[in-house]
């Protein structure tokens, strides 16, 4: 039996995350964390670190950046794994937060995105950017969320650049039209009402194109990842790993 708090579990994913492992017969929820215990639940929900009482095997946070930062040092710290979906920790905050993990001889997994689809595009993307080295990213999300681009362009344009054998030929334009230039790839983020979570990979060479597309119609898309991660994540060094492709 795994034991898990969940950070975030009033949240969009948070309430998602606790449904499926309510139904899992090997995960239990010892606690979630909330700002506000705004509802009951069938464990305990805790409002600040201070007020933790119990023990988990596995933090899993879906918050805001800052948050999840104080939270997964507290995890660490305390004897349990960390498994990150909050997007928008800086490269810093990742790096620094391994070293905290390695330091207490706990595994920390961030994961930019759970959906096996999306891990897919990705591994699919840093395969064609070895031969198509112009790339852009164009990624699509509901409009209340906070970050922009998401954690997945950011992993996308990273795996692109790592895998490219040579320059793209565009030249870098600075127009604001042309998007937001991460490792040479222009990502255009586009926050809509109706979206959930999507990102196209285009890519362009002389008489031809390339499009990985990707798509989470609603969130059970990430519940397989995140099921995996919390059960897997013990398995993996000490420290940090990013993606869940060390798992699949
Ligand atoms: N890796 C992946 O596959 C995925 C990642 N995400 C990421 O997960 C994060 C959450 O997304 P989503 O659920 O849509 O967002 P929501 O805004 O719906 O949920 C975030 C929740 O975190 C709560 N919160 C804020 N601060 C704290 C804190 N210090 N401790 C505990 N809880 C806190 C918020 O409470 P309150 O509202 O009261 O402030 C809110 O309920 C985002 O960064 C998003 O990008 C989302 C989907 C998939
Ligand atoms: O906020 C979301 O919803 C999502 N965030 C993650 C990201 O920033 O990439 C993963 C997925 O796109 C859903």
């Amino acid at each position: 039996m795994t034991q898990v708090l969940i950070a975030g579990v009033f949240g969009k994913m948070g309430q998602q995350v606790a449904a499926m492992m309510t139904a899992a017969k090997d995960l239990t929820i010892v606690g979630g964390l909330a700002p506000e215990a705004t509802a009951k639940r069938a464990f305990p929900v805790f409002t600040s670190l201070e007020e933790i009482n119990v023990q988990a095997d596995v933090w899993v946070d879906f918050t805001l950046p800052q948050a999840a930062a104080t939270n997964a040092e507290y995890a660490l710290t305390h004897g349990m794994n960390a498994v990150i979906g909050t997007s928008g920790l800086s490269e810093q905050t990742q790096a620094r937060l391994g070293e905290v993990a390695k330091a207490a001889g706990a595994r920390l997994l961030i994961v930019p995105n759970f959906a096996i689809s999306a891990v897919l595009m990705m591994q699919f993307a840093a395969k064609a950017a070895k031969y198509f080295p112009d790339a852009e990213i164009v990624e699509a999300h509901h409009s209340d969320k906070l970050d922009a681009p998401s954690g997945t362009a950011k992993a996308t344009a990273k795996v692109i650049a790592a895998a490219r054998t040579e320059k793209p030929l565009a030249p870098h334009q600075d127009a604001p039209a042309r998007g937001e230039w991460l490792d040479d790839v222009p990502v255009h983020a586009l926050r809509l009402p109706g979206y959930v979570a999507q990102e196209e990979v285009l890519f362009g060479a002389a008489g031809e194109s390339l499009t990985i597309k990707q798509v989470s119609f609603d969130r059970s898309s990430f519940m397989a990842g995140v099921a995996l991660a919390v059960r897997q994540v013990h398995t993996l060094p000490v420290g940090l790993t990013v993606g869940l492709d060390a798992l699949l």
